[in-house]
């Protein structure tokens, strides 16, 4: 059978990219999407501005909820400092192997825990995996239809603390009207809408950030 999407964008990244080089990755990545294929990351108009929000929070726990093939996972891990903890979270085990791939060859393997599973699943795991964490920033872009569920989630299962950011992709295209209802009307966040548009096309989408007022 052919190859997947997800394979021939992998394809493209060790064609046009060099080891070691994340930013190379990004920007294969980003050429790939725009002018061969479109794909679902979170792409270069919206990665400047998870970048200003990560250098801004210079997390030392971060939180991925849908890796897809490792774009926004390379442009998070790349900003990181060091010794901190990211893990990053993929139902779809044909992803999370390109995805592993992908981050090998940016060489931020060491920065990045990938677990496969559901959100729902994986979350009330946390702790139990990672020890006594809170993640100081969470970046959402998995099922739309989970965002909601998966904050209250993080809540519940004690992992956000006083001041940890969470970020959201897609609050526009495809859209998440229950998340931006549930941070927008909740007193216990103070959210951000981030206009931009959908990656590589002219359509609107944007990123909400939200802070947790513990
Ligand atoms: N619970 C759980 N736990 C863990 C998980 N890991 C993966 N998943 C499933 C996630 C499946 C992919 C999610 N992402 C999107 O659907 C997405 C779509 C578009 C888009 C598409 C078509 C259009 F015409 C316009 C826009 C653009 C985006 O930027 C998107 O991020 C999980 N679920
Ligand atoms: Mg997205």
């Amino acid at each position: 059978t052919g190859s997947t999407r997800a394979e021939r964008l992998l394809k493209a990244v060790q064609k046009n990219a060099r080891r070691g080089d994340p930013q190379s990755v990004i920007s294969a990545i980003d050429h790939y999407c725009r002018h061969s294929e479109w794909a679902m990351n979170v792409g270069d108009e919206k990665g400047s501005i998870l970048d200003s929000v990560l250098s801004e929070v210079s997390p030392s726990c971060a939180l991925e909820l849908g890796t897809y093939c490792g774009y926004s996972t390379v442009r998070i891990a790349r900003l990181l400092p060091p010794g901190a903890t990211f893990v990053t979270v993929e139902f779809n085990p044909k992803y999370a192997k390109v995805a592993r791939q992908v981050i090998e060859f940016a060489g931020l393997q060491d920065k990045v825990k990938l677990i496969e599973g559901a959100s729902g699943d994986l979350i009330p795991k946390m702790k139990e995996l990672f020890g006594n964490v809170t993640f100081d920033f969470v970046f959402l872009d998995h099922w739309k239809d989970r965002y909601v569920l998966d904050t209250k989630l993080l809540e519940d299962c004690g992992l956000l603390r006083k001041g940890s950011v969470l970020l959201a992709d897609n609050v526009i295209c495809p859209g998440t009207p229950e998340y931006l209802a549930y941070v927008r009307n909740n007193p216990r966040y103070k959210s951000t809408y981030y206009k931009s548009h959908l990656e590589y096309t002219k359509v609107e989408d944007g990123l909400e950030k939200s802070v947790f007022m513990g």
